[in-house]
């Protein structure tokens, strides 16, 4: 635990720099009682987190994504657990594809209130190196994609009274970086397309806030980086430790529960302090 840490022996509700706590500690049951989540990416990281957070706070919870084999588990996990959860596949970078899961979603469960556009991809590369299928496959997925679900969701939560959207972005995004080129700028985009229709659809009652990700162990981060997360990066994260998809979760369902009901816009970096400037000294 870091010295600016302030934590009780045994008490989940410490605040601090600690474990988040589950959602189950922090947030009413049914906070999102009557409610339909669509997650996309939900199969893996920490969109399956999130998927699972939802489900507890009583919604019922779509995943979406390219591979069955990722988003079955999670609908059986949230079946187990005494909830609703339907799977369906989607590339989000054709437009066709995420109409189509759009449709089939409303079909199954009736509506959309939520929508949490977190399918990514990323690899590093010097930029060089880019060819423009890799920038096509990364840019398409993070941004296409991104923009595909809002649009065709977004069609469905202007006709059916309102909705809330997140959309993962990345600390990547505020700054270039080395390696970086398709992924930051792709996530500078989604930062400015959540922007745009927050401004444009707050008057049909839509929310759209983006959620910064600094450095969150999953595999695909890990795949990411090339099969290993390098340990020297913890110099620069002032938490002294990488995140995980449980620090994610609290902030999507504060974001897109009605305590943000006025957070229309907004950048929310979890990141452990990733984004401070490192001392001159
Ligand atoms: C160390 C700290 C890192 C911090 C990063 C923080 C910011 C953001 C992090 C994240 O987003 S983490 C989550 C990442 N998750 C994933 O990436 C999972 C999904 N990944 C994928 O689907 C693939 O890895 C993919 C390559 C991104 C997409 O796969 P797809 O099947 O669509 O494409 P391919 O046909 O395999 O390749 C297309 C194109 O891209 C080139 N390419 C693929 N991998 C690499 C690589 N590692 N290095 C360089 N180029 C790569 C590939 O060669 C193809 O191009 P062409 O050869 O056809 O020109
Ligand atoms: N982990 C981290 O450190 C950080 C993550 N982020 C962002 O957070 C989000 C989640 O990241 P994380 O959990 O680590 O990543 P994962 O690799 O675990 O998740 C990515 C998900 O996106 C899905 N996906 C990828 N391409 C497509 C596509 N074309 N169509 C539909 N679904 C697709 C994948 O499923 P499938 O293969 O089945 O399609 C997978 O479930 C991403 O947007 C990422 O960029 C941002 C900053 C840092």
């Amino acid at each position: 635990m870091g010295s600016n840490s302030v934590r009780r022996e045994g008490d989940s509700l410490m605040v601090g720099l600690g474990e988040t706590p589950p959602s189950t500690d922090l947030f009413a049951e049914d906070l999102f009682a009557d409610r339909v989540v669509l997650v996309t990416g939900g199969g893996t990281g920490i969109g399956k987190a999130v998927a699972l957070a939802f489900a507890d706070h009583g919604a019922d919870v779509a995943v979406v994504s390219r591979n069955m084999d990722h988003l079955t588990p999670v609908v059986e996990e949230i079946e187990s657990r005494g909830g609703r959860a339907y799977a369906t596949t989607v590339d989000v970078r054709e437009y066709e594809s995420v109409d189509t899961m759009t449709e089939t979603v409303v079909e199954e469960f009736g509506g959309i209130d939520v929508l949490v556009n977190n399918a990514g991809a990323n690899f590093l590369t010097p930029t060089e190196l880019l060819t423009p299928n890799g920038w096509r496959a990364v840019v398409g997925t993070i941004l296409d994609g991104t923009a595909y679900c809002t649009l065709s969701v977004g069609e469905h939560m202007i006709e059916n009274d309102g909705g809330a959207i997140v959309s993962m972005g990345a600390t990547n995004s505020v700054q270039g970086a080395p390696y970086h080129a398709h992924s930051g700028a792709g996530k500078a985009g989604v930062h400015n397309l959540m922007q745009t229709v927050a401004s444009e659809w707050a008057v049909h009652d839509i929310r759209a806030n983006t959620i910064a990700p600094g450095i969150i162990e999953t595999e695909g981060v890990t795949e990411a980086a090339g099969g290993e997360l390098p340990e020297e990066i913890l110099q620069d994260i002032p938490a002294e430790r990488f995140g995980t998809p449980a620090d994610c979760v609290p902030t999507v369902l504060f974001l897109t529960s009605p305590a943000a009901a006025y957070v229309t816009g907004g950048y929310f970096a979890v990141d452990g302090g990733q984004l401070l400037a490192s001392s001159p000294f």
